[in-house]
């Protein structure tokens, strides 16, 4: 059977990661986070200080860091410059400043390209916010995952406890709605479904049904 690219996107929380981490793992594909990419590269900016409004800064930036993916056994290893981030990105710091980073022209081209690099002629699950319509424009299988934004918000809530992060759920549900309409708004390759991805909102799914559903339509488009 030929394998396929399987491009999944849709607003923050809506369960995009972890079913991709699923679909990826029955289908024996590589799972590929996109967002984290984005985060690794906020991280690195934050903590040198660096303007990004200049874009001679955000070029020498992107030159000198190297993001690397590593499949795990729980999904993805995320390194920067080396270094094992995989946790670190997801810290609230990170999450408040990420969208703006990502709206940054050199910073989406740099990214992409490794995208496409990392997802050259192999199965690949990879989520994102503008896979299908940019970043894998041929996958043969599109979904656009959402959810209510209350919903979202609960579960990054437990989620966030699970890592001992402590955010009020209000705050949470404030900033992914501020991320959503920051990712759909901006200029370069924004937040929006493709022209010919399927939509499932996971509202009332559990985890199973969602990550079952993909999988019917992924076989669907096995040969
Ligand atoms: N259908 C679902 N029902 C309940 N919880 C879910 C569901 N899908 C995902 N989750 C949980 O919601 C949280 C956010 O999911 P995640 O995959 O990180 O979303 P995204 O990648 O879209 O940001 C995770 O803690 C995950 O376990
Ligand atoms: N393909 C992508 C993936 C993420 N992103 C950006 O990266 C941020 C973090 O993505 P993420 O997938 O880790 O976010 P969560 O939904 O997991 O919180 C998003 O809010 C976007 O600003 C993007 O612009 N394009």
């Amino acid at each position: 059977m030929k394998p396929i690219q399987i491009a999944i996107d849709g607003p923050a929380a809506a369960g995009k990661s972890t079913i991709a981490k699923i679909v990826a793992e029955k289908l024996g594909y590589v799972y590929i986070d996109t967002g984290a990419m984005y985060r690794a590269i906020t991280m690195k900016a934050l903590a040198k200080g660096i303007n990004m409004a200049s874009n001679e800064e955000a070029g020498k930036l992107l030159a000198e860091t190297e993001i690397d993916l590593q499949p795990s056994e729980d999904g993805q290893l995320v390194f920067l410059d080396k270094q094992n981030v995989t946790e670190a990105i997801r810290s609230q710091n990170v999450t408040k400043a990420v969208s703006e980073m990502a709206a940054h022209e050199l910073v989406r081209m740099r990214m992409v390209e490794l995208q496409q690099q990392l997802a050259e002629g192999r199965g690949v699950v990879m989520d994102g916010r503008d896979i299908g319509t940019h970043v894998l424009p041929d996958a043969a299988l599109k979904v656009f995952m959402s959810a209510s934004v209350e919903e979202r918000a609960r579960r990054r809530f437990v989620e966030n406890q699970k890592r001992d992060i402590l955010t009020s759920l209000e705050e949470l549900q404030a900033e992914i709605a501020k991320r959503d309409k920051m990712d759909s708004e901006r200029e370069v390759a924004p937040l929006r479904q493709a022209e010919d991805a399927i939509y499932l909102d996971t509202t009332t799914l559990t985890i199973e049904q969602a990550a079952q559903e993909i999988l019917k339509l992924a076989e669907e488009r096995l040969v």
